[in-house]
């Protein structure tokens, strides 16, 4: 089996430096989280470098497994040995640096565009190439 390697990280892809606290954004908790992750059966939410993303869409499709998919949000996985650290760019599991450009890309628009009704940012879909699926950018995890 294919297996994605730290060969792939490229901590400069972060993008936990791209936002500020100011932010008219939607935050969620990680009470918030598992909430939701428990209560909906078909619905996944997930943590990208601080960013939380509705995962739905890609557990039937992520390229890696479901299993992988669903680690996401536990501590053993991402960089930062605590729950929520899971990141494209660091960490054992890093992707292919084409996958952590878009996600970037998408960040960056969703934190200059549109604000909802709410007044606060409007959701936006990151999708990947290929097959790779697609997340719809949330908010932001306050810890
Ligand atoms: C929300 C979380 C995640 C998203 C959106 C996501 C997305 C993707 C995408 C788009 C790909 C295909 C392109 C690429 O390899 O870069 C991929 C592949 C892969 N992912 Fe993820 N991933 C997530 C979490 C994880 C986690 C937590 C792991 C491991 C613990 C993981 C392991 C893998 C592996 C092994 C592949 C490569 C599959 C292959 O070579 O065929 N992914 N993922």
């Amino acid at each position: 089996m294919a297996v994605v390697s730290s060969d792939h990280s490229t901590p400069g892809m972060s993008c936990e430096a791209l936002s500020s606290a100011d932010e008219p954004i939607r935050i969620f908790t990680p009470s918030d989280i598992e909430e939701y992750n428990t209560a909906y059966s078909e619905g996944f939410y997930a943590v990208i470098e601080g960013f939380v993303v509705d995962a739905t869409a890609m557990v039937n499709s992520h390229p890696g497994g479901l299993k992988k998919l669903m680690q996401t949000n536990l501590k053993v996985i991402g960089y930062t040995g605590k729950d929520f650290g899971f990141s494209f760019s660091k960490g054992r599991n890093a992707h292919f640096p084409g996958t952590g450009k878009r996600w970037k890309q998408k960040v960056k628009e969703f934190l200059t565009g549109e604000k909802g009704e709410d007044g606060k940012l409007k959701s936006l879909q990151c999708v990947f190439d290929g097959e790779g699926g697609s997340v719809i950018i949330l908010g932001k995890l306050q810890l």
